[in-house]
């Protein structure tokens, strides 16, 4: 279908105030959306029916979703999808500042007890819009970050979510998945990319975890040496883990069950991190460090991603989301700069808007 027809058509389901969601997948030109037919907000405890899922940072067992069985499926190709990346400049707020260098300091002394090895500890801000136009957010989302996997999500009880997210949670094909440990920051330049030993330390704890908790549910594993991987003006250290699924048994939800929430979006030992963030983070995070993506095949065939580099828009207002992962070696006023640097991802989508 004709982008401008594809964008007509979401921005009148949009006015309707109609649940859909659109997205592409990473290095894909095509965009592909559900418009769902009823203004029914699905949940789904069991990751085996078509359609798009998106679950919260809090997922236990259920998830929003919406299902093809009740949308309409189109399509449309993005042309030239290719943007220069211009760093915006961020006012600093002295309260918000110290506010997140003390929350960073409590989870290094958290670690230096010994309660934690690391914790990702995260924060919204919201920027205002001059206007808001559905149809400048696909475009630009879409070609800003055609590396990425984008989305938009529209549903009247969840509000507008957006995002072009580098990390996957777990890809599944015919009894085979992929899964990655990213974890591990700097900005891009055009130097030569060193990592020091607290970027590898953090993205190797992230492994390990990751391939205990699939020990239970897979077979063969295969990891990848930690590579770089670049997200927009970010570099990550990334390191791919694939294998095949246990005696064809394992399904999409114990595999997501298995992986979620990761240590690269909460911590390690988990439980002892997600209490610390709930209990100290000082706000929702709703569906940010979420998953996300579409369900195939009923569920023999899924592409789930951590939703992150997103945000809510409500109205005139856009709540960015971000975050990074503590360690021993974290230094607060570091740390707050990796979430201004990240914050960067979302704000070069908005720029037509602001
Ligand atoms: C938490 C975020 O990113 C995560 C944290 C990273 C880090 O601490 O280096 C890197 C990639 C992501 O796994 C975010 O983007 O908000």
């Amino acid at each position: 279908m004709d982008l401008q027809l594809f964008t007509q058509k979401i921005s009148d389901h949009l006015k309707e105030e109609l649940p859909f969601v659109l997205y592409a997948r990473p290095q894909q030109n095509t965009i592909s959306a559900l418009l769902q037919k009823s203004k029914t907000l699905f949940k789904i405890d069991e990751l085996a029916t078509n359609g798009f899922v998106l679950a919260p940072f809090e997922y236990e067992n259920t998830a929003c979703f919406i299902p093809e069985s009740d949308s309409e499926k189109i399509e449309t190709e993005l042309q030239n999808p290719s943007v220069e990346l211009k760093s915006l400049e961020i006012a600093e707020n002295d309260t918000e500042k110290d506010e997140y260098t003390t929350l960073v300091s409590k989870v290094i002394d958290n670690i230096k007890y010994r309660k934690a090895k690391k914790i990702v500890v995260s924060r919204s801000k919201d920027f205002h819009l001059n206007k808001f136009s559905f149809g400048t957010l696909l475009t630009s989302l879409f070609s800003t970050y055609p590396q990425a996997f984008r989305y938009i999500w529209y549903h009247p009880q969840t509000g507008l979510w957006c995002g072009a997210t580098p990390e996957t949670l777990v890809q599944v094909e015919n009894n085979t998945f992929k899964t990655m440990a990213l974890a591990g920051t700097q900005p891009y330049t055009n130097n030569e990319v060193v990592w020091g030993p607290k970027e590898l330390d953090e993205q190797q704890l992230v492994t390990d975890a990751i391939t205990t908790s699939l020990q239970r549910v897979t077979s063969i594993l295969k990891v990848s040496n930690p590579h770089t991987h670049r997200a927009g003006s970010l570099l990550h250290l990334r390191t791919d883990i694939s294998g095949v699924l246990k005696n064809g048994k394992t399904t999409l939800t114990k595999i997501a069950a298995a992986l979620h929430p990761t240590p690269a979006i909460c911590g390690a030992p988990k439980k002892f991190a997600k209490e610390f963030i709930l209990e100290n983070e000082g706000y929702n995070r709703a569906f940010y460090t979420g998953f996300l993506g579409p369900i195939q095949d009923n569920g023999a065939s899924a592409s789930l991603m951590v939703n992150l580099r997103c945000m809510q828009i409500e109205n005139n207002t856009a709540h960015l989301f971000v975050g990074g992962g503590i360690t021993i070696g974290s230094k607060p006023l570091e740390e707050w700069q990796e979430t201004q640097n990240k914050m960067q991802t979302m704000l070069q989508v908005l720029t037509p808007m602001l």
